[in-house]
């Protein structure tokens, strides 16, 4: 706990929920059981639905996560909360096999990891906050998603944020929301400057704010992040669910901790025939206290937000998916869904790795974890310096049918550089990281510089189905890169970019120490960039699209929810998380999952007033 701090009021699941002692028909709840909403997973658009759902005075919700509530010092340090591969960090972490179209290699990074903890992932990522290009939110509502499009978005976005700094002086921040964001203060490594240097050299021009309203399409951009004026993570649990704001609310907002939830509870409906959930049954976390079902009643709605793997894993083990999945696992059918799970997307990350010297990379602190003593001295009093900064300061988007054969940006008219459209969404994203991303260890004396080359509009596909009927084991995920052929095109040009600027860097300065270590040769065969692709790929941990909100019968891809986020053929069902994206969206996706919970509560609220 953080120093002397009040205590928060976490409840455990038999305080919120009516024990089962039969199987079979709904169970009977206390009143003391029966919520306006239940909202599954507090992670983060869970904690932004439990704070505005329960807003209404008289209104009574229930937010339910497997995590616990923390609020230790490393959660709250930007780079130690960022090291989500601390011991003791609040993650779930599990393989997952390597890819069909990749060769099996003993380097291969194939691992989930998401948030496990009240804020979820918001507690382990690494704080980029991009909203996305506005042609691209513009390209939802293009394809059928009503509401979506940028201008919208924007008031969502808006509302949900508390600028700082800069950023509170430009009119496309908010400045009255909960959740804090503020531009970086100057890049704190030298290579980044050199980095923008060479990418202006390839007519990828340096933006301030990777989300203003008119940047270029193409662009190598500052990121913001989300911290607080006062240097630390702002998560959704700590932004949302403040604890004065948890205290004000405690006869109408119960949030539970530790509870799995295992299934959603679905009855007939006697109008329509169609099921409706009526509740949610869940487990104690806690091994002490585990063996025991609680059932919790949902008078009004059931909100599904558990994450790009959760929620599809939780509709499954409901009887809502793919059909003959559900029957193979002897789960009884309510609801086929072929979409549920299916869509899996990512944004694949391949690295380009470069040897620097070890003081100008972050592996120093591995190596030496001494040298981490004086950074750390100085984010404890001044709150600046390595410790305020997780990861990366900037990121480059280009699209990789306009990079020539010396990866310039070459552009046949000035519309295709207008962000507003979505043709123009970038499909690369290049990210400059200083360290080596968990290869295997340089020569003493070097440290990684690493260009973290992601398709950020990958066509593969994978997905998530259950590993079992048991609601406890992690789910089975089939990551799916480069099942598409034509993500190999995307990856050649991004590959090839990062090589240049690799060696723009190492060409600003030929008196510095930087060497290629794991770079993709100039016209490598096909043979040599799929043995490359399968040695360093990675995730970006941005999984998406599991329950994508599209019709059921969409031809790019079967749908799970409609606009207003309502599962299909199921009453009193929502989904709000980052599974309901129609594909992964081209940025980095918190800011995005935010602001889709954010509708998600006013529609509901709308709804009902
Ligand atoms: C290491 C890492 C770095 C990242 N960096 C960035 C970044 O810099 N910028 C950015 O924009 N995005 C980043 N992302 C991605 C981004 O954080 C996620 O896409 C986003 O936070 C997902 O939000 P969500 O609400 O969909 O899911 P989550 O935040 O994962 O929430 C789901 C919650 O549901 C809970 N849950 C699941 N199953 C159950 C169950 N059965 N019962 C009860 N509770 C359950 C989980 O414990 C979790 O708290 C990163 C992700 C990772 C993992």
């Amino acid at each position: 706990m953080w120093p002397f701090s009040e205590r928060f009021p976490e409840r455990t699941a038999a305080e919120v929920g009516t024990p089962v002692v039969e199987e079979g028909d709904v169970p009977q709840t206390q009143a003391e059981h029966e919520y306006d909403y239940i909202i599954i997973g507090g992670g983060t658009a869970g904690c932004v639905l439990a704070n505005r759902l329960s807003e209404p005075a008289g209104t009574r919700v229930l937010l339910l996560e497997r995590g616990a509530y923390r609020v230790n010092m490393s959660d709250r340090i930007p780079l130690l909360s960022a090291n989500f591969l601390r011991a003791g960090a609040p993650k779930a972490l599990y393989p997952s096999p390597t890819p069909a179209a990749l060769a099996p290699s003993e380097s291969s990074l194939f691992e989930v990891a998401t948030g496990k903890a009240l804020g979820g992932t918001s507690k382990i990522n690494s704080m980029l906050y991009t909203r996305g290009a506005v042609g691209e939110w513009n390209g939802w509502e293009e394809k059928g998603c009503e509401g979506w499009g940028y201008e919208e978005m924007e008031r969502y976005f808006k509302k949900s944020e508390r600028a700082t700094g800069v950023l509170a002086e430009r009119d496309w921040h908010g400045t009255e929301g909960f959740w804090s964001t503020r531009a970086f203060p100057d890049f704190i490594l030298p290579h980044w400057k050199k980095t923008v240097d060479v990418c202006e050299s390839l007519g990828l021009p340096f933006v301030q704010d990777a989300n203003s309203r008119d940047h270029p399409a193409y662009m190598c951009a500052a990121m913001d992040m989300t911290r607080t004026p006062e240097g630390e993570r702002s998560s959704t649990e700590t932004a949302f669910l403040p604890l004065t704001l948890v205290k004000e609310r405690m006869d109408r907002l119960k949030i539970a901790t530790h509870v799995v939830v295992t299934r959603i509870a679905l009855e007939q409906d006697k109008e329509g025939g169609q099921p409706r959930a009526v509740g949610v049954y869940f487990e104690s976390d806690e091994e002490d206290n585990a063996g025991m079902t609680y059932f919790a009643r949902a008078k009004r709605e059931v909100v599904l937000s558990a994450g790009a793997m959760g929620s599809p894993k939780i509709l499954q083990l409901s009887g809502i998916g793919p059909k003959s999945h559900l029957e193979s696992l002897g789960i009884p059918l309510v609801k086929d869904l072929p979409g549920v799970g299916s869509n899996l997307q990512d944004h694949v990350g391949i690295l380009t790795i470069y040897k620097i010297p070890i003081q100008d990379s972050l592996d120093r602190l591995i190596v030496n974890p001494l040298s981490a003593i004086p950074p750390l001295l100085e984010y404890i009093a001044f709150r600046s310096g390595l410790f305020l900064f997780p990861l990366t300061q900037l990121s480059i988007f280009a699209r990789s049918s306009l990079l020539d054969e010396n990866s310039r940006m070459v552009l046949s008219s000035p519309s295709q550089a207008d962000c507003t459209k979505a043709a123009n969404t970038p499909d690369i994203e290049i990210m400059p990281l200083p360290m080596t991303q968990t290869l295997e260890p340089l020569p003493q004396g070097w440290g990684g510089l690493t260009f973290l080359s992601c398709l950020s509009q990958p066509k593969s596909r994978g997905s998530v189905r259950l590993a079992s009927a048991n609601p406890r084991a992690p789910p089975a995920v089939d990551l799916g890169y480069f099942s598409h052929p034509d993500d190999w095109i995307v990856v050649r040009k991004a590959l090839n970019l990062a090589r240049t600027l690799g060696e723009g860097v190492r060409a600003a300065d030929i008196t510095y120490k930087m060497e290629p270590h794991r770079v993709l040769p100039p016209n490598a065969s096909e043979e040599q960039l799929k043995q490359f692709v399968s040695e360093t790929a990675r995730t970006s941990y941005h999984y998406a699209s599991t329950c994508r909100m599209a019709a059921e019968d969409d031809p790019e891809g079967p749908g799970v929810v409609d606009s207003r986020l309502r599962v299909h053929g199921v009453k009193g069902l929502r989904i709000a998380d980052a599974s309901i994206m129609p594909q992964v969206i081209a940025t980095h996706t918190q800011a995005p999952t935010v602001c889709i919970a954010e509708k998600c509560a006013d529609m509901i609220l709308q709804g009902h007033n």
